[in-house]
C-alpha cells in the first residue's frame, strides 16, 4: 500500500528527513489557505494569486529537475527527472490554464504577472542548489515539492470540497498515480544519501528543511496575497 510508504514511516533516509520536516507539514496541514480549499471558504482573490504564482514557480521548479537529472548519475535518474521536468511544464500547465480560464484570467494576465518575494526566494534557492551544491544536496532541495504535495493530496483526498475547482485541485495530487511517481523518487533520494558521506547528508537535510519552509511560505503568500513592501 502506497499510504504506508510515504512519510516517517518510510524506511531509510527519507524516513528521518520526514520527521524532521513533522512540525512544518503540521503547521501546513492546518494552515487556514488549506483549510479555506477543504471547505470551499478560500477567498477566489486568495486561489487566484496562488495559481498566477504558482505557473511562475513552475517554470523554474522544471529547470530545477533538469538540473538534477543533468547531475544524476544513471540514465535512470537522468530520464525520470526529466520527465517530471517535461510534466511540472505540461501536465501542470494545462492544470493552471483551466484554473485561470475558470478565474477569468488569460495569457496576458500571466505575462503581466511578476513574481512574489516569496516566489522568488524559493525558485531562486531551487537554481542555486540544483546547479552548485552535492548531488544528494540538489535532490534533496526539489523533495519537498514532490512530497509535501503528495501528503496534502492524500490528507485532504478524504474530503471532497464543496467548491468544484478546490475539489479537483485536491482530486490532481491525491490519486494513486501521483502517488506511485513520489515513492520513485523518495526511492532514488534513498539510495544517492545512502552512498553520500555524512556532511553531504547533513547538508542535505538542512537543505530539505529550508525548502519545506518554503512550501509552507507559498501557501502562506497567497493567504496573505504578498507584496514587495516597497
Ligand atoms: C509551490 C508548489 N510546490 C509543489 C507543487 C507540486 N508540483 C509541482 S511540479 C511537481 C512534480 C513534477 O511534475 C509537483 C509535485 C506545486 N505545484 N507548487
Amino acid at each position: 500500500m502506497s499510504g504506508a510508504s510515504l512519510r516517517g514511516e518510510r524506511p531509510g533516509f527519507t524516513g528521518t528527513l520526514w520527521r524532521e520536516i513533522q512540525p512544518v507539514y503540521a503547521e501546513i496541514i492546518s494552515h487556514p489557505f488549506l483549510r479555506g480549499l477543504t471547505d470551499g471558504s478560500l477567498p477566489k482573490e486568495r486561489f487566484r494569486y496562488y495559481v498566477v504564482q504558482d505557473a511562475l514557480y513552475l517554470r523554474e521548479y522544471a529547470r530545477a529537475l533538469s538540473l538534477v537529472g543533468v547531475r544524476s548519475r544513471d540514465e535512470e535518474s537522468l530520464l525520470m527527472f526529466n520527465a517530471h521536468s517535461l510534466g511540472a511544464i505540461t501536465v501542470e500547465r494545462s492544470l493552471h490554464d483551466g484554473f485561470l480560464k475558470d478565474l477569468g484570467l488569460g495569457p496576458h494576465d500571466l505575462a503581466r504577472a511578476r513574481m512574489s518575494p516569496t516566489t522568488l526566494a524559493y525558485t531562486s534557492y531551487l537554481i542555486k542548489t540544483a546547479a552548485t551544491a552535492s548531488y544528494p544536496e540538489a535532490l534533496c532541495a526539489v523533495l519537498p515539492c514532490y512530497w509535501i504535495y503528495a501528503e496534502v493530496g492524500r490528507d485532504l483526498s478524504g474530503e471532497s470540497s464543496p467548491e468544484p475547482m478546490y475539489d479537483k485541485w485536491i482530486q490532481t495530487y491525491g490519486g494513486e498515480d501521483f502517488n506511485a511517481l513520489v515513492d520513485a523518487v523518495l526511492d532514488t533520494a534513498d539510495r544517492v544519501l545512502q552512498d553520500a558521506t555524512s556532511r553531504q547528508r547533513e547538508t542535505a537535510t538542512r537543505t530539505f528543511l529550508t525548502t519545506s519552509r518554503y512550501e509552507y511560505m507559498f501557501w502562506d503568500a497567497g493567504w496573505r496575497l504578498e507584496t514587495w513592501p516597497v
